[in-house]
This record gives C-alpha cells, sequence and structure tokens, in this order.
C-alpha cells in the first residue's frame, strides 16, 4: 500500500492575455529608399498574472521584413484563442518552438502568407510580441530586470553586472531633409553617432548634404549611413569613391545594395564593397533572406542590425547575436519606430548583449503621441534603470484600455 502523505497541486499559472490595437501620428513623414510613412499602427500586448502585468508591442512593419499587419493580427489572434490558456513556461516554450511547429504543419501554412524566406517564424512582429509580454511578466514576478531574465536561457554566459546605460545614435531620418538646426540638436543632446537614411534624393545632392554635415560636426562625432537597399552595385561602388574623403567622418552603412536572387554573386559585392570601405558595412533587413539559422563564418560584412520584431523575438535574437559576436562580428540593435513598449524590450536586449557600439534606440521623438514613457536618452546614453521587467509602463489611458 502506498501513503500519500501530501499531495500539493501547484496552482496552474495561466496568465490572461489581451491585446489592443493602438495608432500613433509621426511628428514628421519617416522617409526611406522605398516608403514613406506618416503613423505607426500596432497592438499592445498584456500577459497579467497575480496583479502583476507584462507588456509586448507589435508594430509591423513589412519593408523592415516583417509579416503584414492582417498576419500579426491573425496570430495574435489565433494565440490568444488556443495557447493563450496555458501556463506562462508552457506559451514560451511554444514560442521558442514555434517555427519548428509550422513548418510542420500544412493547416497552418495554407491558412498562414508564409514569407518567402527560412526566418524562424512566419509572423515574427507577433510571436515577437507574445513573447516579450511573457518574458517581462515572468522577470517581474521574479523581481529582476529583463536583460537578467534574458540572459537565463541565453546559449553563452555573460559576466553580470550588465549596463544599465547604453550608447544610442541620434535618428535623423534622410540626410536631405536634415536641417542645421536638427543637427545643433542632436550634438547638443550628447550623441556622438548621428544617423542619416541615403538613397532617398538624388546621388549628387546626397553627397554635397554629408559635406555640409561633415563639416558642422566636432571631431568625435560620426555618422551612420542606411541606404535600405537603394544602390546597384555599380551605384554602391561609386558612392564608396565618392565617400572616401569623408571616410573618417563616417561611422558605419547599412544595406547599400538591392537584392540580387543570386546570394553568392550578391555576396561577393559586397565583400568587394567591404574592403573598398574604410567603415563597417552591416546587413539589416537583407539578413532575413538568407536562410535560417544565417551563417556567419563567411559573411562578407563585418556588422549586423537586429529587431527583435523581425527576428522572431527577444530570445532568436539574443542567440543570433551571441553567435555573431562570437565570429567576430559587431552587432547593433534597432528599433522600427516603434512604441516606448517596444524601445524598452529592446533596449533590455541590447543590454544583455553587452555591444560597445551605439543602438539604433533613440527613436521615439518621431512619435507625436506613445503608449507610454519611453527610456530616458541624456549626453546619448539610454538609461535603463533596475526595476523588474522592461521598463515599460502604460500611460493611464492605455491602462483603462485593458479594463
Ligand atoms: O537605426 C535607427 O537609429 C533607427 C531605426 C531605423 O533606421 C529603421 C526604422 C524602421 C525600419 C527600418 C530601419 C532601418 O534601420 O533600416
Ligand atoms: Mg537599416
Amino acid at each position: 500500500m502506498t501513503t500519500v502523505v501530501a499531495t500539493v497541486v501547484a496552482p496552474p499559472q495561466f496568465p490572461r492575455l489581451s491585446v489592443i490595437a493602438y495608432r500613433l501620428p509621426l511628428r514628421r513623414p519617416w522617409r526611406s529608399a522605398h516608403v514613406l510613412r506618416r503613423e505607426r499602427c500596432g497592438w499592445l500586448v498584456r500577459a497579467e498574472l497575480d496583479g502583476l502585468a507584462g507588456y509586448g508591442d507589435c508594430a509591423p512593419l513589412p519593408e523592415a521584413g516583417t509579416e503584414t499587419a492582417e498576419a500579426a493580427r491573425d496570430r495574435l489572434e489565433e494565440w490568444c484563442r488556443q495557447a493563450g490558456s496555458s501556463p506562462l513556461a508552457e506559451q514560451l516554450d511554444l514560442l521558442a518552438g514555434a517555427a519548428r511547429l509550422r513548418r510542420g504543419s500544412a493547416a497552418v501554412a495554407e491558412d498562414q502568407p508564409v514569407r518567402p524566406t527560412a526566418l524562424s517564424s512566419a509572423t515574427p512582429a507577433a510571436d515577437a510580441a507574445l513573447e516579450t509580454a511573457l518574458l517581462d511578466l515572468d522577470a517581474r514576478r521574479q523581481r529582476i530586470t529583463l536583460r537578467a531574465r534574458l540572459l537565463r536561457d541565453a546559449p553563452l554566459f555573460v559576466p553580470i553586472p550588465l549596463p544599465a546605460v547604453l550608447p544610442v545614435n541620434a535618428a535623423l531620418g534622410a540626410v536631405t531633409d536634415c536641417r542645421p538646426s536638427a543637427l545643433d540638436m542632436a550634438l547638443s543632446a550628447g550623441y556622438s553617432v548621428l544617423k542619416l537614411k541615403v538613397g532617398v534624393a538624388p546621388r549628387d545632392d546626397e553627397i554635397r548634404g554629408l559635406q555640409a554635415l561633415c563639416d558642422l560636426l566636432p571631431p568625435a562625432v560620426r555618422l551612420r549611413l542606411d541606404a535600405n537597399q537603394a544602390w546597384s552595385p555599380a551605384e554602391a561602388q561609386q558612392l564608396l569613391e565618392l565617400l572616401e574623403p569623408l571616410s573618417e567622418r563616417i561611422e558605419s552603412l547599412e544595406e547599400p545594395l538591392r537584392p540580387d536572387p543570386e546570394l553568392t554573386r550578391h555576396d561577393a559585392v559586397l565583400r568587394a564593397l567591404q574592403a573598398q570601405a574604410a567603415f563597417s558595412i552591416a546587413l539589416d533587413e537583407s539578413l532575413a533572406g538568407r536562410g535560417w539559422p544565417p551563417t556567419f563564418a563567411d559573411l562578407p560584412v563585418r556588422r549586423l542590425v537586429l529587431k527583435p520584431a523581425v527576428l522572431g523575438g527577444l530570445r532568436s535574437t539574443l542567440a543570433l547575436a551571441q553567435a555573431a559576436q562570437s565570429a567576430g562580428l559587431e552587432v547593433v540593435i534597432t528599433s522600427l519606430i516603434e512604441s516606448a513598449a517596444g524601445l524598452w524590450a529592446s533596449a533590455q536586449l541590447a543590454a544583455a548583449i553587452g555591444s560597445p557600439l551605439a543602438h539604433g534606440l533613440a527613436t521615439s521623438d518621431w512619435l507625436a503621441a506613445d503608449l507610454g514613457g519611453a527610456p530616458t536618452i541624456e549626453h546619448g546614453q539610454l538609461w535603463l534603470g533596475e526595476t523588474a521587467g522592461s521598463g515599460f509602463t502604460p500611460t493611464p489611458s492605455m491602462h483603462s484600455r485593458f479594463a
């Protein structure tokens, strides 16, 4: 006969998920090589348990490599209906394994638009938002920062303490839109890396604009350029020649080349551009087309720009960043001009990665309204603080919509 001394059934830890749609106008239009946007739309995801709440931002931006808004909404709805009533840890496991499950399921593949890439998820922005809300909640329950929570599951051990302060770049928009007054503001705010979009206006106008800006820069300040895949190989090579006299003032150049289905040919051009340039060339949106997970040993450039909403979550981005850094690559985390909920989480991820480079997380000024307070930036440094979770708190009006 067996004696049951005590049966302790732990209370099921089922978080309650809610999703609220939002629309945030931009202060001025955001221009890049392919699009002009006047607002950012998305969903704020909340995971609540025992009076604590975690938040995740889902603001798809297909031109940056996420799914469409429709696909993201369907995924959020489907998740809340099906997985949304599982325990917290189980939902996090499900999200980590979602890529494998989705590839194995013909039913899912039929009614979900599957992106023509081999990314970890067909709905990376929705998955990232769900994962972020759950991880944020879990961190708050354990009274640890989200960056500490992330490192608990990370593939590589990172010695603590983690940085609570991160260098970030100013996001100044298109070079031909950048007035000296905007430059002055960024300089007096203490930024030492200023990011500008190129490949938007005629080449000679952009070169003239860059020269004029460089003449106004103090010695320690450098420009980070982003062409968002605007140029042919010949145009990119010519651009680098024209930028040569300014090369000491340039910190890096993102995505110079227009996509080419022949990856070997594309990489040969990128390798030649990287050899020609005195600064780092970076891959950003094209990373999604390289198969999953990308291999780093023979990457033709020196730097990767990573966005968790494109890569399907904080954990997958952290794993990718650690692998890239181990292979000697530079890593930068950037925002998709997302709400404060997204920025706080991406900044926690950037802290966990421990890259010394400026991250592209100073974008909250582009929004004319926000879902909560964004992290403070002083002297070009973003302050994370030591509060449990991501640090995000919704505004009272946003909070009341969850009732
Ligand atoms: O990096 C920054 O500072 C701002 C973020 C940014 O440029 C961006 C924002 C939305 C979509 C794509 C990009 C990009 O880096 O290409
Ligand atoms: Mg970019």
